[in-house]
């Protein structure tokens, strides 16, 4: 769909959004949905971890802030593409700490995060149950210790992930159609 055909189709312009929150909150989910939906593009994160880093967190080994500083720079590099370009972006990345979100944002970079919410007891059971992912249920503890919710100073609109998807999405799309 060209850009023009979705902004016809949803009557909404451009937006920029990384949808952040821990492993297993719906970020994939959330994001493929709203692209798919708004004909956006659409950027796994998890694909722009250097190999080493998913070596890292396949054998249960948290990430450090140096790990993460390579991938969020290529974050980064895909957000500021998508700006340039001018067309709508969803871009799914943990963004766990302030610092990393700044990253992100540099730049001037008009990025809004969309935070999944879900419980501990939640996430465990949907990590226990995923297969075909490299990241281990036993690092749901570190990534909600690293986790720095973010603050009302932040472009941040937040989401349960306990709704269904759906209802998730329809909430999105209104809230875009209602702010323009
Ligand atoms: N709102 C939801 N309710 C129930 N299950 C969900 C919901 N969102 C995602 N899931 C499931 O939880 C797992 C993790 O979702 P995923 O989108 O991969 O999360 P993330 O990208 O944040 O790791 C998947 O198996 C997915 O199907
Ligand atoms: O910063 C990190 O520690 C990782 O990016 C992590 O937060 C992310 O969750 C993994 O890449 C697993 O991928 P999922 O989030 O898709 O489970």
């Amino acid at each position: 769909m060209t850009v023009a055909a979705a902004r016809v189709k949803m009557g909404l312009e451009p937006r920029f959004l990384v949808i952040m929150g821990v492993s297993g909150t719906g970020k994939t989910t959330i994001a493929t949905g709203l692209a798919t939906r708004l004909g956006w593009h659409f950027q796994e994160g998890d694909a722009l971890h250097p190999p080493a880093n998913v070596e890292k967190m396949s054998t249960g080994q948290p990430l450090t802030d140096a790990d993460r500083a390579p991938w969020l720079a290529l974050c980064h590099d895909w957000l500021r593409a998508q700006v340039e370009a001018g067309h709508g972006a969803v871009l799914t990345c943990s963004a766990l700490k302030r610092a990393y979100r700044e990253q992100l944002r540099a730049n001037g970079l008009p990025i809004e995060f969309v935070h999944i919410d879900t419980s501990a007891t939640e996430l465990a059971a949907r990590l226990e149950r995923r297969e075909g992912h490299f990241m281990p249920a036993s690092l749901l503890p570190s990534q909600l210790a690293t986790l720095e919710v973010p603050g009302d100073d932040e472009p941040v609109i937040r989401v349960s992930g306990e709704k269904h998807p759906d209802v998730v999405l329809e909430e999105l799309i209104r809230h875009f159609q209602t702010e323009g």
